[in-house]
């Protein structure tokens, strides 16, 4: 039964919910169908869990911002909180959190870690992508591995200050396990688990998921290993050497700061900043295949913003809103975690007039938001229009929430946008990516998952005649 003044919502069965209005292959249609006959906030029961999914800009607004403590705690004793104990990602709204937040924002906005900064560790990485589309010039190659090898590789360089070549163990194993795990976690054992709490030690499928997470772990904890032996304390390389130096600072401080809670964060922040961005770009190239005069219009800005210089800087965005513009579109369009991560209700609160009790498991629709008539110019096309003024200059509609909002919003949105802006500006400074002939009809319809990724394709690469030039002098 619904409590009282909550959203209103689809009849549930006994035991099943609502899993019957939902398509596990695909449940974005079902959320909208619901959405068009209850209104922006309507309730589900996933199982025998009630639910409120939250839909459109004014009532996300509400939810993550005005009210934003109220809705910033995670579902606790489910499967994927379990599986991930001790993260960040998953860890519930509280103290130790916050301490795990604030330390991440801070390391990873000044880091001046040593010799390296961010942007030289973003753009060293990027000449191996070059490298790789060199090697293509003439060939029609598939850049899925390419762009998750240069996510992984970046993160990986931040966190533990260096790459790994794709057929190295660790980023093979690490890769694999979350490959499973995420299809575990997506599949009806997991949701076993969580609606029948007695079979939880049972000998079941999902035990695997946890025999990864091990295997992660070890390898992670190989690392770290590998960083105290090496490290020269209060001279930090990377965020490994930052966190340890910070362990020393607070080693009887009654923190939550410990070597476990290290190796499980580490492994998150790799997780939740691989696919996301690689994904991203994989739904990038695409579109911009795809419209070859937006892809033009993008090249002409580069050139006359860069002209003669070696390398494209971050700060460089400035001078170009054209760009800027198509980096958010892609962002929009690609609707890249369209439920973002669940929340929870930490407190009892009320949601656009409903209640809603401590503990209600909360679901963002971003999806409705990034696409919501009256907020875009062009919400259902790939328009660039949609984040330029009638002056050409860039602007940013409130609806652009592809991080989501508020204090659970995304850690990585500075390090995810300045990877986005290097990797597009070089590679398409300096090639021209083509939709092969014999490819039929592009297919925009992503693939769903935890994040969306479009339908593998491959790409055809061109030196631009610009840099034919430059080789030749
Ligand atoms: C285009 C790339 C990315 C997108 C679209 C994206 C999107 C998101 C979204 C929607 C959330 C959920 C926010 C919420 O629950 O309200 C999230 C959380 C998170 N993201 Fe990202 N993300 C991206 C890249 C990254 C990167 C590169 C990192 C690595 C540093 C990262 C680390 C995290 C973490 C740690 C959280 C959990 C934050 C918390 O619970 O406090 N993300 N991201």
């Amino acid at each position: 039964r619904r409590p009282k003044n909550f959203p209103p919502g689809p009849p549930p069965l006994p035991v099943l919910g609502n899993l019957l209005n939902l398509s596990l292959d695909n449940p974005m249609r079902d959320f909208e169908k619901l959405r068009r006959c209850y209104g922006n906030v309507y309730s589900l029961f996933i199982g025998p869990k009630p639910a409120v999914v939250i839909n459109g800009v004014q009532a996300m607004k509400e939810a993550m911002m005005t009210k934003a403590v109220d809705f910033a705690g995670r579902p606790q004793d489910i499967f994927v909180s379990d599986l991930t104990q001790n993260g960040m990602v998953l860890a519930d709204y509280g103290p130790s959190w916050k301490e795990h937040r604030r330390f991440a924002l801070m390391t990873l906005r000044n880091f001046g870690l040593g010799k390296q900064s961010m942007e030289q560790r973003i753009l060293g990485e990027i000449q191996y992508t070059v490298e790789t589309l060199e090697k293509s010039i003439g060939t029609i190659l598939s850049p899925r591995v390419m762009f998750h090898n240069a996510a992984s590789n970046i993160i990986c360089q931040v966190l533990f200050g260096t790459r790994f070549d794709y057929d190295d163990d660790f980023i093979k194993v690490v890769v694999q396990c979350f490959k499973e795990n995420s299809k575990i976690a997506n599949g009806p054992w997991a949701m076993l688990y969580d609606f029948v709490p007695m079979i939880r030690n049972l000998p079941l499928p999902f035990m695997k998921a946890f025999k990864n997470i091990e295997t992660c772990k070890k390898l992670a904890t190989g690392l770290i290993t590998e960083h105290k032996e090496t490290r020269v304390p209060g001279k930090p390389r990377d965020f490994l050497d930052c966190y340890l130096d910070e362990l020393d600072k607070r080693s009887d401080d009654g923190s939550s700061f410990c070597e476990d809670r290290l190796i499980m964060f580490v492994l998150d922040l790799h997780f939740a900043g691989t696919d996301t961005t690689s994904n991203t770009l994989l739904t990038g190239f695409l579109y911009l295949m795809t419209y070859p005069l937006v892809q033009e219009r993008c090249q002409q800005e580069i050139d006359r913003t860069l002209e003669k210089k070696d390398q494209v800087t971050y700060d460089d965005r400035h001078n170009m809103p054209y760009m800027q513009a198509v980096i958010h579109e892609v962002q929009r369009i690609a609707n890249t975690v369209p439920l973002s991560v669940f929340h929870c209700a930490t407190k009892d609160t009320e949601l656009m007039g409903y209640s809603l009790p401590r503990g209600t498991l909360i679901i963002q629709n971003l999806n409705s938001v990034l696409n919501e008539e009256g907020q875009w110019k062009f919400p259902h096309e790939f328009n660039p229009e949609n984040f330029l003024n009638n002056r050409g200059e860039f602007v940013k509609p409130e609806a652009f929430m592809p991080f989501s909002a508020g204090p659970r919003m995304c850690l990585g949105e500075g390090l995810a946008r300045m990877e986005l802006f290097l990797i597009m500006v070089t590679l398409l400074r300096k090639f021209n990516f083509i939709w092969p002939e014999d490819a039929g009809q592009p297919d925009y319809t992503p693939v769903y998952g935890v994040t969306l990724s479009p339908k593998p394709y491959c790409m055809k690469v061109q030196l631009r005649a610009t840099q034919q030039n430059l080789q030749k002098q």
